[in-house]
């Protein structure tokens, strides 16, 4: 009633005034307008519209234009948006702050203690959120990357019952082996045909073939198809497209008038779709005795999942689930292994340290006990992990905050902030690793004073000389994230590295291939190099 009222009224005053002074509509509205837009600039002179003045963040909050805030540094660095981050930290320290238009603040944090408070002390607080669930729901529906509270316990609880010791054992012994088999099969007929390979399209194609086969009982058999495979390079895409939805708050409607985007996103989709939902077909159609042939796995564990309403998870849930597990089984550890093939090549001094562990503590016999590959090459390990540190292939991240909250630093935050952190600039921050922080630096991993271990490991023929490897905190090394959400799949990855990387450098000599350019990522939600891993192999004698 009030507002009808109120309406009348301004109707009223709006024809008097017509009258009176003679104006076109159209005067009183561009007039109406400009007094609208005065408005908006006095009310938010140097931040985005419609968020809250915030002098307490002086001196943490970058300076933006009335309005539209920081929006255009975001589309300044929508090729590279890690070194906004980078340069942020650099000129404001550990947090700074700055403002968008239609998602409001982000508070940038860069440090252990702020880490751990936001995703374990003050778990509950801060969620996935509506903001990302939106940018990635076409792709992970309500799958555990997205999902929050209910949801994503349900999730949490029925994926890691899978990841078992026994199950590991099993992995390190005989599917990962056999996977970096095939990659070696790949590699020697290369070297025959004299052909130079990318290793980054090889190391995607190993884990795609690998997890597949082992968490959902699929095959994708991309190593032994020449090229790119179509599940592959769609989701590639589709990741690529998730960064920019990230960087660009009004990407849905710049979907919608750059030619052909949609259409690209529709036919990547329908691609990720083909293969989720063939393996959700292949496993319903699957008979007792076939079923009873196979060892169980997380599809498994899904389709068995009875709710307490007596319904269990539909096509669809699964579809996500298949897309959920193979962003994470496939893109994280291939990526690092492209990493970290490409540092030991630019390092000669930890390649011929590597090379001289696997000697010693392997003797040339390829047998990847579980103990060897978790306690007995402690170097080989300390290049995993620093190479984790440097390039994580999950580089950034943002939480929302469901309520009023304070950082151990005394930072204001409040319900509806988004609180954004990157492993890839933490890793390099000196406060936290040391003036050598981005540096390659393997050795800080390892107490060299304490042997690996006191007796050699089955599975080995020696003990290490590079001492014992040291790991650090969750929240100092955050590259498998912290707190109740750390990552599932953090021995799986390990594992599968070390056994593939043994191998690759007990059966062959690697060469970058000279002339190229220094890798450096490109704009993705993962870490990416932008360019082919170029590498000469040649059999070792
Ligand atoms: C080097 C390899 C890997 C790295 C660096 C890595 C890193 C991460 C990170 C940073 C997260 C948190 C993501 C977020 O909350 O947005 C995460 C979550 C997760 N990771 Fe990994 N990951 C790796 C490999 C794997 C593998 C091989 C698997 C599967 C076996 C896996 C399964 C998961 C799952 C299921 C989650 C979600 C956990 C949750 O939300 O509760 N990851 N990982």
């Amino acid at each position: 009633m009030a507002v009808r009222a109120l309406g009348n009224g301004i109707k009223k005053f709006l024809e008097q005034e017509l009258y009176r002074t003679n104006r076109s509509p159209l005067e009183y509205v561009a007039l109406i307008s400009l007094g609208l837009l005065v408005t908006a600039i006095a009310k938010y002179p140097d931040r985005a519209i419609f968020t809250r003045a915030r002098p307490d963040l002086k001196g943490k909050e970058a300076k933006g234009l009335p309005i539209v805030g920081n929006l255009f540094d975001f589309a300044k660095y929508s090729d590279n948006p890690l070194l906004m981050l980078y340069n942020g930290f650099q000129k404001y320290g550990d947090v700074f702050a700055l403002t968008i238009p239609g998602r409001g603040r982000f508070i940038f944090i860069n440090n252990p203690e702020l880490i751990e408070h936001v995703l374990k002390t003050n778990f509950n607080n801060y969620i996935k959120g509506e903001i990302f669930s939106v940018q990635v729901r076409d792709i992970l529906g309500t799958g555990i990357f997205v999902s929050d509270q209910e949801e994503w316990r349900f999730h949490r609880k029925t994926a890691v019952n899978i990841f078992t010791t026994k199950i590991y054992r099993q992995f390190s012994e005989d599917a990962f082996p056999a996977g970096a088999d095939i990659l070696c099969s790949v590699l020697a007929e290369k070297e025959k045909l004299g052909q130079t390979v990318d290793m980054q399209e090889l190391f995607m194609k190993l884990t795609m073939d690998v997890f597949g086969k082992l968490i959902f009982g699929f095959e994708f058999n991309s190593l032994r198809t020449e090229g790119p495979h179509e599940f592959g390079d769609a989701f590639d895409y589709l990741l690529g497209n998730v960064d920019s939805r990230i960087q660009n708050p009004f990407w849905q409607w710049t979907d919608m008038i750059t030619p052909g985007k949609c259409t690209k996103i529709k036919n990547a989709l329908a691609i990720l779709d083909k293969y989720a939902y063939m393996a959700v077909k292949k496993r319903r159609n699957e008979t007792e005795e076939e079923k009873e042939k196979r060892p169980k796995d997380l599809l498994d564990q899904y389709i068995n999942h009875v709710r307490d309403d007596g319904t269990t998870p539909t096509d669809l849930e699964l579809r996500d689930v298949f897309i959920n597990f193979m962003i994470a089984g496939r893109d994280t550890t291939a990526l690092t292994l492209s990493w970290q093939f490409y540092s030991l090549m630019a390092n000669p001094r930890t390649l011929k340290n590597v090379l001289k562990e696997l000697d010693i503590v392997l003797g040339g016999v390829e047998d990847y006990k579980f103990e060897a590959m978790s306690h007995g090459l402690p170097y080989l390990k300390a290049v995993f992990h620093e190479t984790l540190r440097l390039y994580t292939p999950v580089p950034r991240n943002v939480k929302e905050s469901l309520a009023d909250d304070v950082l151990p630093d005394g930072t204001i935050v409040y319900k509806d902030d988004i609180i954004g952190f990157s492993t890839w600039c933490m890793g390099k921050n000196k406060s936290v690793w040391g003036e050598d922080a981005e540096l390659f630096v393997p050795e800080r991993w390892l107490n060299e004073d304490e042997p690996s271990t006191l007796a050699p490991v089955p599975g080995t023929q020696g003990i290490s000389p590079f001492g014992k490897f040291r790991m650090e905190s969750q929240h100092k090394f955050n590259s498998f994230n912290s707190g109740p959400r750390l990552c599932i799949g953090q021995t799986f990855a390990t594992l599968e590295a070390m056994v593939t990387s043994c191998m690759l450098l007990q059966r062959f000599e690697f060469k970058l291939v000279p002339g190229q350019p220094t890798p450096v990522p490109k704009p993705s939600a993962a870490l990416p190099m932008r360019d082919p891993l170029m590498m000469q192999v040649k059999r070792r004698s």
